[in-house]
């Protein structure tokens, strides 16, 4: 009983003498007594804190999104944190983030930093034009205060860097195209957006296994290669040259070389292109991690000398590109200015000082002629890597057959290699000159009638081709023996002849001699060029 009667009056003194602390000293007073004894805190604390608010007045702050994004995919929970789950605007997958009151350890150059996700209910709400989310949250950051210096801004670049990697990659690329020739939407954008949701990626292509293991690393090279084209002075960007005949998978490769690396493509168009002006505008207008793809460039292009030759008329003039950089229509007028693309347009659109106005790109062209494409373009420098699509070779086909009749991994495929259709595949495969998309669409029709019928079905395919190919030559040699028995003479040089037109004809055969001497094929000792990059990088 005494002790509640000693108590009460305890408290009783307390309640007087905080009304006499009130009476005495007013709001603003311990208001300021409270931050200076927080202040005084603060300075014997070894750490420091920084805040990272949702909100920076009315907008959000990028700040708080890029530290969320982060800190969901590269630290460390603590052990019983807990993460939400999200789903970013057009993104195709999910992203992990910092339940409230939860915390993280990281460490960046050798320190370690803590963040906390502070949650807390917002007072009032006050008026203003956009509704405020009814709680503000914060992240807090901790770090010692020796680490001050040593973490920023550095840590904070590390943070948004890898922010901005995490959402491009989660994120659906896009496929910008310029088919508007010319015209500028409502922001003065020249290129128009899709989402790019092409399924092809590098395990999906069928090609030799090293050729593609050696692009692969020459992607991921340059990608990694920021400082190395630093110190080198180059500029941060690679040009490849795809070429093969049709359905050989150069439009698959830059799909799969864009869903690898997580960047956008621009698909250029030339023929909606009038002139370089407009050609240097397009380039600007793109961003850094980007694929520049100009598609079947023998086509979309004259690249012939317009002067010594100069073209029929047509009913729809296409811009034409003159060896001597001389603006002339495709209907064999000169143009005046502006007009037309030249081809020293495109060498500067891909080599020049504005092909530099950003950073991380890369060029891609493709042809199915590349003996029709100038020299100016193929030369050393220019297009850094030339990789030659083939037709279907048998590790190739292997590939295509695991993907279009559900083998589940190579051991399986493995299995059947001493059956007689896979034998008999290996060895029809070349003889064929299939391409592989000829070979997708065989395995597509048979894929309801299961693997070895499929196989079986491929098999007679290859047979087929391979017999007509064998009847066109012999055709051809009886015709050769024909024209000899009519009184020709020298059978062995006919026969060299044809031989050598076979060769010429037949890219397979050209294809092979690439292959010896691997994806890079250019001229002008562009090999040394390309190799000495690699090896430095
Ligand atoms: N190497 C390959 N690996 C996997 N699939 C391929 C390959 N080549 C072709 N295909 C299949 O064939 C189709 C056509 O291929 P793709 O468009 O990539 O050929 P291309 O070489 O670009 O042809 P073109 O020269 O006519 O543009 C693709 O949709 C793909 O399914
Ligand atoms: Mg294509």
């Amino acid at each position: 009983m005494e002790y509640w009667a000693a108590l009460a009056s305890l408290m009783g003194a307390f309640a007087f003498l905080q009304g006499v602390v009130h009476a005495m000293f007013p709001a603003e007073l311990r208001a300021a007594l409270a931050r200076l004894l927080g202040r005084l805190t603060r300075a014997f604390s070894p750490y420091c804190y920084f805040d990272v608010t949702e909100m920076e007045g009315m907008s959000t702050n990028e700040i708080y999104d890029a530290v969320q994004l982060y800190l969901s995919s590269t630290a460390a929970p603590a052990s019983g944190a807990r993460l939400s789950l999200s789903r970013p605007l057009n993104a195709s997958s999910f992203t992990f983030g910092l339940a409230a009151s939860d915390r993280v350890v990281d460490t960046f150059a050798g320190c370690a930093v803590t963040w906390e996700h502070v949650v807390a209910p917002r007072q009032g709400q006050g008026f203003s034009w956009r509704p405020l989310p009814e709680e503000k949250r914060r992240f807090t950051l901790r770090i010692r205060r020796g680490d001050r210096d040593k973490l920023l801004p550095a840590y904070l670049d590390h943070i948004l860097a890898a922010a901005a990697d995490i959402k491009r990659r989660s994120q659906d690329r896009m496929l910008y195209t310029n088919a508007r020739g010319g015209v500028m939407d409502s922001r003065g954008l020249p290129w128009d957006p899709v989402p790019f949701k092409h399924p092809s990626t590098f395990d999906t292509l069928a090609m030799d296994p090293a050729r593609k293991a050696a692009i692969m690393a020459d992607l991921r090279d340059f990608a990694d290669g920021s400082a190395f084209y630093e110190r080198t002075g180059r500029a941060w960007k690679r040009g490849y040259l795809l070429y093969g005949p049709p359905g050989t998978g150069k439009s698959s490769m830059i799909a799969a070389m864009a869903n690898f690396l997580g960047y956008d493509v621009y698909d250029l168009e030339l023929t909606e292109v009038s002139s370089n002006a407009e050609l240097r505008k397009l380039l600007m207008k793109t961003t850094s991690k980007s694929i520049i793809v100009i598609e079947d460039i023998d086509c979309s292009v004259d690249l012939t000398n317009r002067a010594a030759a100069p073209p029929k008329p047509k009913p729809n003039p296409r811009p034409s590109i003159t060896v001597d950089g001389a603006m002339v229509n495709q209907d064999g007028g000169a143009g005046g200015a502006g007009q037309s693309i030249t081809l020293s347009g495109l060498l500067n659109f891909t080599d020049g000082l504005w092909s530099c106005c950003g950073a991380e790109r890369i060029f891609v062209f493709t042809t199915n002629h590349i003996e029709k494409l100038d020299p100016a373009l193929l030369r050393s420098g220019r297009m850094d890597m030339h990789v030659f699509m083939s037709y279907c070779s048998f590790p190739a086909l292997k590939i295509l057959l695991k993907n279009y009749l559900g083998f589940q991994d190579d051991e399986e495929l493995d299995r059947l290699s001493d059956s007689d259709a896979m034998r008999g595949l290996e060895e029809w495969v070349d003889a064929a000159e299939i391409t592989p998309a000829d070979v997708s669409e065989v395995l597509i029709k048979n894929r309801r009638s299961g693997k070895t019928e499929a196989m079986q079905g491929l098999l007679d395919e290859f047979r087929a081709r391979a017999e007509t190919r064998g009847r066109g030559f012999s055709d051809g040699a009886a015709a050769a023996a024909g024209n000899e028995a009519a009184g020709g003479d020298g059978e062995n040089e006919e026969e060299e002849e044809e031989e050598e037109k076979r060769a010429l004809e037949s890219p397979k055969e050209a294809g092979k001699e690439q292959d010896v001497g691997g994806i890079d094929s250019c001229a002008d000792g562009q090999d040394e060029e390309a190799e000495e990059g690699k090896k430095q990088v």
